[in-house]
This record gives structure tokens, sequence and C-alpha cells, in this order.
């Protein structure tokens, strides 16, 4: 394997690392004497602090705060996914537990991802906790992605079995994240500002690692700390659209009937959610995006940022990187000129502004021109697959694969190399976070006698790169504590390296 490939990893690992739970937390929460600095803000510590959380990577952050805080720290409740303590404790992630001693009590709840009865009493014990709170109190919220299914509080007369099933549904039926949150808002007491609500007069400071494309306050963990504005038409729209509104259960009929949970809640109560409560992103795709192409210039190399929010089918995804390092690596001074036409027609099913595809192809054409050396292209996001087969592969296996195929076929065979990885380190259902593909990839499968199109066909790209050259393609950093989606990392080299077929 080039050394490129062994750059590509490091680069991922930087992007990884950047959004570390305590890396974030620690970045994000100073402490000086008894001042609290978050946010922009100031707050005044006198044994007045309480936190709770919610989500796959809350963990690692209550564990870094209370470091930090210390004393200060009154209660804490975090909930968080079914065997996550044991399993990260397996995984040599000690840092990420709390202490023997810790005032933070942790329920494990949301078994493969569905909020259940054991996430209900934990979204129970959070809402009490918040509840109890004056305005001399801070509330420190910790926020990341799986937060919906690990705080549920379903609006009464709705049990938690007609939520879930509503919210399977939608799910089932290819709704997006935004669709599944705006729904999910309006059926919970706690979500859409609800636990802000809940928290009377008490500031709270919501800190949140971001696991959706753009950031949106209101969908990640479908906002429990931002007040939701969507209308119960919207709702209604969106569960038309799945044709899921006649078959709804009366309670949930009800509920929606009503103004809406939250807004309900904001007329009893005589103080507004964004008084007493900030907001603040303190990991994203974008800043491990960041760190990475600072990592990309240490090893050499030019970096350039696409776009954080890469989104549509991967077939798509594929092409368009196909595409680019043509654009970057054809032989000759130019590139040829269809190709930027050929990019910005792309950019719409793959969610990039036009904007950002021109000031991508102005680096590599600058890079052309300069023989610079190697450019690192940079994009994260969440493309999706159409599943048809049975097979064992994730979205960033089958992109990886893809993009080989694209860097194998054509007139030239391509000297970059790709990487697509999932920053919490699992691709679907499988060990792999993802893999690492070139322009070798499809002589290397003929040689080792593997046929790709079959095992595309079948959704198969686990098996496959587990098959190929003894699993040296895949990517497996292990279980990462993380989650701010996936990085795709794409090595150009200098034009004249390009290989030409023989
Ligand atoms: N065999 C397969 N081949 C390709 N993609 C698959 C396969 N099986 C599942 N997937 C995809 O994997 C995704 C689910 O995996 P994963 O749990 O990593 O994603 P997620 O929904 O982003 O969860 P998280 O937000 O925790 O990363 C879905 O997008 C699904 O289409
Ligand atoms: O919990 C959720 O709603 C998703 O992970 C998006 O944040």
């Amino acid at each position: 394997m080039s050394s490129l490939d062994t750059r590509a990893r490091a680069v991922f690992s930087a992007a990884v690392e950047a959004v570390q739970p305590d890396t974030v937390v620690r970045r994000s929460l100073e402490r000086h004497g008894d001042k609290l600095l978050v946010g922009g803000q100031s707050f005044t510590l006198t044994n007045n602090l309480y936190l709770v959380g919610f989500g796959k990577a809350v963990l690692g952050m209550a564990a870094e705060a209370e470091r930090i805080v210390g004393d200060h720290l009154i209660k804490g409740v975090v909930s968080v996914p079914h065997g996550i303590q044991n399993t990260l404790r397996n995984h040599g992630k000690a840092k990420m537990l709390l202490e023997s001693h810790s005032r933070i009590t942790v329920m494990e709840g949301a078994k493969h991802n569905l909020p259940d009865r054991d996430a209900l009493k934990s979204a129970e014990c959070i809402r009490e906790l918040a509840s109890g709170l004056t305005e001399k109190d801070v509330l420190l919220v910790l926020i990341s992605g799986g937060g919906s299914a690990l705080l549920p509080a379903p609006a009464p007369p709705m049990s938690l079995q007609e939520k879930q099933d509503v919210t399977r549904k939608l799910a089932a039926a290819g709704a997006t994240i935004q669709d599944l949150n705006t729904v999910r808002r309006a059926l919970s007491l706690l979500k859409g500002g609800g636990l802000a609500q809940c928290a009377n007069t008490a500031k709270v400071v919501a800190l949140i690692l971001s696991d959706v494309i753009g950031d949106p306050l209101d969908l990640i963990a479908s906002g429990p700390t931002v007040r939701s504005d969507s209308r119960p038409e919207e709702v209604w729209a969106i569960l038309d659209r799945y044709k899921l509104s006649d078959s709804l259960p009366s309670s949930v009929k009800e509920v929606l009937s009503k103004a809406g949970p939250c807004e309900l809640q904001v007329q009893e109560q005589p103080h507004e959610v964004k008084d007493h409560v900030s907001n603040v992103v303190i990991g994203s795709n974008t800043i491990a995006l960041e760190c990475a192409s600072r990592k990309a210039i240490e090893l050499g190399l030019r970096p350039v940022i696409l776009a954080p929010g890469v989104c549509g089918d991967v077939r798509s995804v594929a092409r368009l990187y196909g595409l680019l390092s043509s654009f970057a690596c054809s032989p000759g001074k130019e590139p040829p000129p269809e190709l930027a036409a050929e990019i910005l027609q792309l950019g719409p099913d793959v969610g990039i502004e036009s904007w950002d595809l021109c000031r991508t192809m102005n680096v590599l054409v600058e890079e052309r021109k300069e023989g610079w050396g190697a450019t690192c292209l940079l994009a994260g996001g969440e493309p999706t697959v159409q599943l048809t087969g049975k097979g064992r592969g994730g979205r960033n296996q089958e992109l990886a694969l893809r993009v080989g195929l694209e860097l194998s076929g054509g007139e030239v065979k391509s000297g970059a190399v790709f990487l697509s990885g999932g920053t919490d380190g699992q691709d679907g259902p499988t060990e792999a976070a993802g893999a690492v593909t070139d322009g070798e990839l499809m002589e290397e499968a003929m040689s080792q006698g593997l046929d790709i199109d079959g095992f595309l066909t079948n959704n198969d790209s686990f098996t496959f790169f587990s098959q190929l050259s003894e699993g040296r393609r895949l990517l497996m950093p292990g279980l990462t504590g993380t989650n701010v989606m996936d990085v795709h990392v794409m090595l150009l080299p200098p034009s004249p390296q390009t290989l030409p077929v023989i």
C-alpha cells in the first residue's frame, strides 16, 4: 500500500481525535476558581451546578465535565445506550467512564437505538432533576446523537409503545432525520424545548455534539433545549407524506390536535425558553474536518475542505469523487473542460453547493499549475445506501468500494487514494468504520477471484473488504466513543504522477 494510504488514515484519526467527547468538553468549558466560562458567558459557581445528558457520546462528555467543575456539581443524571459502559471498558476507553465516587448517575437504555422502558425511566429522572431547579442554579445539558431515543417522554395520553410505533413506521418509510425529529418534537414533553422549560428559571447551558448535517439545534436529539417553532400543519404534512395519518392511534391524534405539547407549556410558564438558555455546538463534522486539514498540512499535503454536508445516494457521491479525481489528476496542463460541468451538475444530488464545488475546483486547478504536491480533499456528511441485498456492509465501505471502481476505471488509472469512515468507528452493523481504496482495487480484486459487482449487488461490502488482501483495506479504529457522521479523505497526487493504463 502506498504512503498515501497511511497518510489518509492518519488524517482520519486526527478528525476523530478532534471530536472526542473529553476533548470537545475541555475546549469549551473553562473554570477559573468559582467562575465557569462557556459559550462566551460566565457563571458563578456556588455549589449550584447540576448536569443531565443523553446521547451516545455523553458519558465521556460527563466524565470530563465533572473533572472540570469538581465539587460544584451537586447532582447529575445521564441517559446512555444499553451496554455502553462495558463496551467502553472492553475497548480500553476507561477515561470515558465516571469515577467510582461520581455524583452523576448513569442510566443505560434504548436497546437497539429504540426508546424503551429503561430510557423512559432515565427521561423521568432527568425531568425530575430539572423541575426541582431554581434561578440560583445552573443546569449543564450534554447532548449528542442518539439523544432522541434516550430521552423519550410521550405527551399524555400517548403510551411509549404508541409513540415508538409512529417513529418506527416513519423510519421504515425512509423519513429523513428532519422529518422524523419534527414529528418526535410534537409528540414529546421534553423534546422541542420541553426540557429547558422544565428547568424553570435556572440557567441552562447545553453543550452539543452534532450528528446532523448543518448542525440544526432544533433537530439534534430533537432539540430539548431549543424552542420548537414547527406548527401542527407541518407535522400533519409529514405524516401525510409517509401515508401514516389515517392509521394513527387516537392518542397520537389527540396530542397533535392540541397546539403541541411545547406550546402548551409555554403558555403555562411565565418565562421564555430563550431568556435563560444557551446552546453551544462544541463538536461537529466541520470541526473534525478543520482539524483533519491541519493534520494534512503536517503530513506535507495541501488540504481543501469540500463540504461538511455530503448526502444523497452513494452512487452519485462515488461518481463525484471519481470526477474530482479525474479533474485533479488527468494528464496535461488543464483538466478536460467537460469535467467541470459534469461535477457542477451532480451538486444538487449530493447536497453540495455550486460555490463549494467551484472553490474546490479552483484549488485543484491552482495545484496542477503550481505542482505543489499531493492534495488532501476533505468532506463529511452522511450519504445513503439503497439496500437491495442481504450482505454485510455499511455506507462508508460501499462508498469506498464504488469510488475504488471509479478510480480503477476509465482511460487513465488514477493515483488517488480514497478513504471513507464513520467517526463513531462503526459502519452499519459491521466491526469496521469504513475502508480505503485506490485505482488498483479492480485488478487486486480480479487477481484474487473476487467479483466486485456481485458484492455490490448484495450490499456485501464488509465481506468483500474482509476477503480482499486479508482485510488490509478495512479501516478498523474500534469504537471511538464519539459521532459527528462520516469523514471522506481523498488524497490526490499531482497530475504528472498519474499512471497510464498499459
Ligand atoms: N449491508 C449494508 N450495506 C450498506 N449499507 C448498509 C448495510 N446495512 C446497513 N447499512 C446502512 O447503514 C446505516 C446504519 O448504520 P449506522 O448505525 O452506522 O448508521 P447511523 O444511522 O448513522 O447511526 P449513527 O448515527 O449512530 O452513526 C444505514 O444508513 C443503512 O442503510
Ligand atoms: O438522536 C437523534 O435524534 C439523532 O441522532 C439526531 O441527532
